[in-house]
């Protein structure tokens, strides 16, 4: 497979509700959204799930346009390749940008699992028809949240991820069992705490919690394992985690119990697929993170969610949690609680071409 052609696009699009993290509040999303196309003129599909502002990592929308213009686009254009596993290599000349690798390498995925006549998920190895999936709540007053999560328990979440910060943790977890004492409850701090809040952050061990994700800096591998050596909560990596290697250095250390897989923070499907397989061999959890992404990350999460050592639902939650409009038909839905992984080939959705224009800000073609 050759790519001839790649289309860049990047679009705005409105939450439907303001959502909180410890670091600060999304209210809009841009994204850029890509599609690659063969000599064959079949297209493939991808999303750069990087943010406007560098907080989540140090990507932003507008340093993925300058790399994937600049760099990533021209070193795959033109270039044979048998297998999307082999897009990496092509962009090793290129450090880190991990989301813009990613965006480009899951487009090729798609155009590749089109070509084969099979589904992503069937090309990237899942064998599950059907995953689990959870819900992230942001951070708001007390009676809201305790509103959603009731609501979603509704619309059948199979576990409930509530972003912390310092001021707004114990006693608001504490709020939340109280009413929900048998939810599957998680707590996402986003790096919001050092080493010093140790006496705090062992008390959430009452709380019978899944995990407690990403408590500190994302170098902090070192403390990570102190911590983890004085906390019966398992920690799951999020920010840490760039690459199979820091998953090794993760693991090895002890600095955590469970995984956080996203492919844009890991560079790709790729990439991805190697951090699932160690963390299988070494019996380290893993489920798969959530970007308030578009559809077409969506579809290729549900893909990735697929491959069995996926145990822990992720946040993988139908378009309607953010998105008054998806830009795939269907858009994503749950059924008695859980997402069909679609047997059609590639993503398993249609692009929404008359949405994507109405929400696209800049354009190009390459
Ligand atoms: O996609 C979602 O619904 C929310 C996922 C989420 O928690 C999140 C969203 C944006 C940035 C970071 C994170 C995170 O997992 O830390
Ligand atoms: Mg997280």
């Amino acid at each position: 497979m050759r790519i001839k052609h790649v289309y860049l696009y990047i679009t705005e699009m409105k939450l439907r509700y303001p959502f909180a993290t410890s670091y600060g509040t999304y209210e809009k999303r841009q994204s850029i959204l890509l599609e690659v196309q063969d000599d064959d003129g079949r297209t493939g599909w991808g999303e750069v799930v990087a943010f406007s502002e560098p907080w989540y990592t140090e990507e932003t929308i507008q340093t993925a346009w300058h790399i994937l213009k600049d760099f990533l686009i021209p070193a795959l254009k033109d270039q044979e390749l048998t297998h999307p596993s082999e897009v990496p290599a092509l962009f090793a000349h290129v450090k880190r940008n991990h989301m813009a690798k990613a965006g480009l390498e899951g487009a090729v995925w798609d155009l590749y699992a089109q070509q084969c006549g099979i589904s992503l998920a069937n090309a990237l190895g899942g064998t599950r028809s059907e995953i689990e999936v959870g819900v992230v709540i942001g951070i708001n007053p007390l009676p809201y949240m305790l509103e959603q999560i009731a609501a979603y328990r509704e619309q059948g979440y199979a576990r409930f991820k509530v972003k912390i910060k310092p001021g707004q943790d114990y006693d608001m977890l504490v709020s939340i069992r109280d009413v929900f004492p048998d939810i599957p409850l998680m707590a996402d701090a986003n790096s919001a705490y050092t080493l010093q809040d140790i006496k705090l952050l062992q008390r959430l061990d009452d709380l019978d919690l899944m995990m407690i994700e990403q408590p500190l800096a994302d170098h902090d591998f070192l403390d990570h394992a102190r911590l983890q050596n004085e906390l019966k909560t398992p920690i799951c990596l999020d920010e840490s985690i760039h690459s199979l290697e820091d998953a090794r250095v993760a693991v090895t250390l002890g600095s955590c119990r469970i995984v956080n897989i996203k492919a844009g923070r890991v560079g790709g499907l790729t990439e991805s697929v190697r951090i699932h397989d160690y963390c299988k061999q070494h019996n380290i959890a893993v489920w798969c993170g959530g970007m308030i992404e578009t559809g077409i990350s969506r579809a290729q999460n549900i893909a990735l969610a697929s491959l069995n050592h996926f145990t822990i639902p992720g946040d993988i939650s139908a378009s309607e949690r953010h998105w008054e409009r998806d830009v795939i038909i269907p858009s994503v839905r749950l059924h008695h609680g859980k997402i069909q992984v679609p047997k059609q080939i590639g993503l398993g959705f249609q692009i929404d071409r008359e949405y994507l224009n109405y929400i696209t800000i800049q354009s190009e073609h390459m």
